[in-house]
């Protein structure tokens, strides 16, 4: 089976999507956000969607587009609605293409409630994917980024490593050691996130993917 990447953040607004970006283009990989909550901005599916300059990847429809800037859980009680994880599961296997990885994009980090009673943390495990968790490197991102790599290693979720964003900080340093995931790589903070910006970053990322995906 070809390799599912979710990519899953210390929490809402760290560079998940621009990360996603990145990483879909590195891989050539497909892209998914199954939940987008906050339409009024745009999604994240249309902003990597801009982003892409390969002609291989394909953005898959969210399964759950919900109008409210909040959690999945409470987006959807906005609007009457239940999120029903089996619904998206039920999808990913034909959204992940034969010889190439599916990026999935969660919303917010990693124990933002899907529904009253399930976790993106969960969704993870059921879409039998990889984590590739977002740091972003601010004064608290140490806690922030060790609470989650805990939460996974207690869940036995396979992770890939850290994408720290933002100029380097040494939290970067201090969460790879005391985390014991690697360090993927770094995306800096740019004045225009545009193709030429993902591009570049995408081939600094692209050695390091391909080795730990190998
Ligand atoms: N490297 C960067 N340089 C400049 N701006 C950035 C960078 N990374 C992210 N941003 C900006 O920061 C904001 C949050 O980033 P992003 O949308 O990637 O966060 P997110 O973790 O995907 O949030 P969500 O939980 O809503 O999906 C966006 O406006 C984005 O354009
Ligand atoms: C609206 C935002 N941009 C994200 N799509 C959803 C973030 C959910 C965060 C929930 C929480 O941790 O309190
Ligand atoms: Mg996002």
């Amino acid at each position: 089976m070809s390799e599912r990447i979710f990519i899953t953040g210390i929490g809402t607004g760290v560079g998940k999507t621009i990360t996603s970006a990145c990483v879909t283009e590195a891989l050539q990989a497909d892209y998914w956000k199954p939940i987008q909550t906050g339409l009024m901005e745009g999604t994240d599916t249309d902003t990597v969607h801009a982003l892409l300059s390969n002609d291989v990847s394909v953005c898959h429809p969210e399964a759950w587009k919900l109008e409210a800037p909040a959690s999945p859980h409470l987006a959807a009680r906005l609007e009457n609605k239940t999120i029903n994880p089996d619904a998206i599961i039920a999808r990913v296997e034909s959204y992940t293409p034969v010889n190439r990885p599916l990026v999935i994009e969660g919303a917010g980090g990693l124990l933002v409630p899907v529904n009253d009673h399930y976790f993106t943390a969960e969704l993870i495990s059921d879409l039998g994917a990889k984590a590739l968790i977002v740091a972003q490197n601010y004064l608290g991102s140490i806690n922030h980024a060790l609470l989650t790599s805990a939460m996974l290693k207690h869940l036995g979720i396979p992770v890939l490593g850290w994408v720290f964003t933002g100029d380097y900080h040494s939290n970067e340093d201090d969460i790879v050691k005391w985390s014991g995931y690697p360090k993927i790589g770094r995306i800096p903070w740019t004045e225009h996130v545009d193709k030429s910006f993902i591009q570049q970053q995408a081939q600094l990322l692209s050695a390091s993917l391909h080795t730990l995906l190998a």
